[in-house]
């Protein structure tokens, strides 16, 4: 038996059921009803309390896992990585892993009880040993991109609800084949593309949306550039103690070891992600689709444009450092995506003026005239939907059954337009995209670059 199902105290003393088990337990004596009133076990009794299991403890698990903890319906009672733990992550520092969380876990419940401990988190090495646990709810999904899709379909399959790390996806295919998990298998999906539930952002939507600049006419997401990696001649390094690189892999083809491919930096590599256009670019582009009303879409069109610097040969990095494409929807409005330092960010232009959010301004949105900004959005014009939080969006779904304000289509969709652009880059040419069949219209090499061959045993 697993330490957690030995470990059946919660961090307020009561003894713990997972929801499902308790539901069961409760219906078993009685016949009906099968939803236990509040009023008879509490709001956050077990049976309305999401286990949650972190799957990816790195860089971008400093900001989730203390984001769940926080949340007093759910129990983080797994963690899962893939190394034990180990210093070096984004900055030299920081000491990350499935242990480190693991103790970041337990201590923050070991904090309310009355007896100061707390055991109930478990660590794993392999993700599918969490997925097979019974009482675990809900994944986070914090792992390098080319990890995304697979995790989340067989998530999906062993009926979890799943909250995935933006870019969605590292293909159109593997998008195709989340949307199809999570539908068929009736799941939540929340993209991490936590910008939307930020109140400038959606605030510079509804002004797009409500016609405050007019006629829409391009879309710029703005993006960060990127450096080339360790230069011609690196070594392939020796694999550390406690960290299994081949799980690492996964789906990717076999590749020597350097610690600038693992531990943040995947993102610099073509075989794991796609750059900044999918890195800073993922969440610009969310917020353009998001303005432009076009979450179940995408652009017809796409071209690389002038200014696009690859790493130079024999450097480790392999994705642009600097990016430049354009795009073009069905009813002409034109995307850019660009880098601009020093931070990302989206501006829409219409015929009456423009609008931006930078990530360096997160107070207010920035536009061409005072009464675009301070304009009143009136109760009978466009509202969008409001999330303040994402994590607590997502556990909302979860309880309601409905989308979060990120499903799994939007995330795919703005996912999408990062991988095009990039594959335009790419070949250096214009591209017609049927954004319904999601094909190129007559170009095989492009639509050959639609999804990637995956190694060994890891095929979706
Ligand atoms: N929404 C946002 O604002 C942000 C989102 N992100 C997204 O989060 C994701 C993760 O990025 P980040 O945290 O920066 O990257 P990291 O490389 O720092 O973290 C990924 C973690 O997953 C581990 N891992 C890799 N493969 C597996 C596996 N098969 N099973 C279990 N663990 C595994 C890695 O191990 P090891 O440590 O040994 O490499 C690492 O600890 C990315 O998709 C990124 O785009 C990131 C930053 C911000
Ligand atoms: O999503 C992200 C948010 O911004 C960071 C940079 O500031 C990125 O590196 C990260 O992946």
């Amino acid at each position: 038996m697993s330490k957690q199902l030995n470990s059946d105290t919660t961090p307020t003393g009561n003894v713990r059921l997972s929801r499902r088990k308790f539901v069961a337990a409760a219906t078993a004596v009685v016949a009906a009803p099968t939803i236990v009133p509040s009023s008879v076990v509490g709001a956050n009794a077990p049976s309305n309390r999401i286990n949650v299991a972190l799957i990816g403890c790195g860089n971008q698990s400093r900001v989730d896992l203390p984001s769940m903890l926080r949340q007093p319906d759910a129990q983080v009672v797994a963690v899962c990585d893939v190394n034990k733990g180990s210093d070096g992550y984004a900055r030299p520092e920081h000491f990350l892993g499935r242990e480190p969380a693991q103790k970041k876990v337990n201590d923050h419940y070991a904090e309310k009880t009355r007896s100061g401990q707390f055991k109930g988190c478990d660590a794993y090495a392999d993700f599918r040993d969490v997925l097979a646990r019974d009482d675990v709810d809900a994944v986070m999904i914090v792992l390098p991109d080319h990890w995304h899709a697979l995790a989340t379909v067989k998530a999906c399959e062993a009926g979890k609800d799943v909250y995935c790390q933006k870019p969605m996806s590292l293909t159109i295919h593997d998008g195709q084949q989340m949307i199809k998990a999570v539908r068929k298998h009736g799941r939540i999906l929340q993209t991490g593309s936590q910008y939307r539930s930020n109140a400038v952002v959606r605030r510079m939507c509804e002004l797009v949306r409500n016609g405050r600049i007019g006629e829409v006419k391009r879309a710029i997401s703005i993006i960060n550039g990127s450096g080339a990696g360790p230069g011609p001649g690196w070594k392939e390094q020796p694999v550390p103690e406690g960290f299994d690189y081949d799980m690492w892999l996964g789906p990717a083809p076999e590749a020597p070891y350097h610690i600038y491919r693992c531990l943040y930096r995947f993102r610099f590599l073509q075989e794991y992600s796609g750059g900044q256009v999918t890195n800073t670019g993922a969440h610009a582009t969310d917020i353009v689709q998001w303005a432009l009303g076009k979450d179940h879409t995408g652009p017809v069109e796409f071209e690389h444009q002038p200014g696009i610097v690859w790493p130079p040969d024999g450097h480790l990095f392999t994705t642009a450092m600097k990016s430049h494409f354009r795009a073009r929807y069905a009813d002409g409005v034109e995307f850019v995506c660009r880098t601009q330092e020093p931070g990302f960010g989206a501006r829409i232009e219409g015929t009456e003026g423009w609008v931006q959010f930078s990530v360096n301004n997160m107070k207010e949105v920035e536009a061409s005239s005072d009464a675009i900004k301070n304009s009143v959005i009136g109760a009978d014009e466009i509202h969008l939907p409001v999330s303040t939080n994402h994590y607590r969006n997502f556990l909302d779904s979860i309880k309601s059954r409905k989308d979060p304000i990120e499903p799994v289509e939007a995330g795919h969709r703005t996912a999408s337009i990062c991988h095009l652009g990039n594959i335009a880059m790419r070949l250096e040419r214009k591209l017609q995209w049927d954004p319904e069949q999601e094909v190129f219209v007559n170009d095989a090499d492009a639509n050959q670059m639609l999804r990637r061959p995956y190694r060994g045993p890891w095929q979706i």
